[in-house]
């Protein structure tokens, strides 16, 4: 990673290279930071966008935040920097892009490749918990792989819509514990919530409280409403840990330590 964090950087320090992705805020694109070769993600966001949206402190808590987050599954910012018009931020480059378009390939994951990425999210979570930094709205689009395919929470920005859009793409409500869609005050017990969430869209290649509209979606989250479909057949000691996850009672969530000594992650991670 470019060398020294507390230099001021601008475009003359890079060489831009294709797209990655599109966002409603400005455009990722592959880059190389010119003197070392270091390639990153750089990602452009129109100021006249954060202006409009009032998303200056967001993007300011974000920097903040994600600057001083250091986890080999927590996507890195290494700096950021302005011009006119636009701000960049300087981002790890992940090489395997999104999570979520290997599940679309292949519809859903095998146990083995669903407990290793809950496994990784677990650690992550734990580490910015650890940091005080909650509540990280993890979703698919939002996790990415590197270059080996391993897991990397990349969801400290606004929503980022991907080149592949996924169908409940922005204001989805599905990754929502009940306490967020009610808007009640949450807790770092929202993010074991939404590891039950994952884990059940891994396995099954849907969230398991999808619906047609966004009022059944909330509905059946509020109930709990969770059922196992018979097919593919998942084992139950993955069962096991989505019920100890998406549980309504924030207090009554395995723990994120719990998680990672649950038999099912035991089995499949070590
Ligand atoms: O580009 C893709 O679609 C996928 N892709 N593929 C490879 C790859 N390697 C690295 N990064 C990628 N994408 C950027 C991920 C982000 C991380 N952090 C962000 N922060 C943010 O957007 N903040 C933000 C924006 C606008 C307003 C506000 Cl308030 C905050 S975006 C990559």
């Amino acid at each position: 990673p470019p060398k020294n964090p507390k230099k001021q950087w601008s475009l003359n320090d890079f060489e831009i290279g294709k797209p990655l992705g599109k966002g409603k805020f400005g455009r990722v694109y592959l880059t190389r930071e010119v003197k070392s070769g270091f390639i990153v993600a750089l990602k452009v966001i129109f100021k006249e966008q954060i202006e409009k949206y009032r998303l200056h402190h967001q993007l300011r808590r974000e920097m903040e935040i994600q600057t001083s987050l250091c986890h080999p599954n927590v996507l890195r910012l290494y700096g950021w920097f302005h011009d006119e018009q636009r701000i960049y931020l300087i981002l790890e480059y992940a090489h395997g892009g999104e999570l979520y378009r290997e599940l679309r390939k292949t519809r859903h994951l095998s146990e083995k490749q669903a407990a290793i990425y809950i496994a990784s999210l677990t650690q992550a979570l734990a580490y910015c918990h650890e940091k005080h930094v909650i509540h990280r709205d993890i979703k698919p689009e939002n996790l990415l792989l590197d270059h080996e395919g391993r897991l990397k929470i990349a969801d400290f920005g606004w929503s980022v819509q991907s080149r592949s859009k996924r169908h409940t793409m922005c204001g989805t409500l599905d990754y929502l514990a009940p306490e967020m869609v009610e808007n009640k005050a949450h807790d770092y017990a929202v993010d074991n919530w939404t590891v039950g969430i994952l884990c059940y869209e891994f396995l099954y290649g849907v969230p398991p409280f999808e619906a047609e509209r966004q009022t059944d979606t909330f509905r059946r989250i509020m109930k709990v409403d969770l059922c196992f479909p018979s097919t593919p057949d998942v084992s139950g000691e993955a069962k096991n840990l989505i019920s100890q996850l998406l549980v309504k009672d924030s207090s009554k969530r395995l723990s994120l330590q719990k998680i990672m000594e649950h038999p099912w992650i035991i089995k499949n991670v070590t």
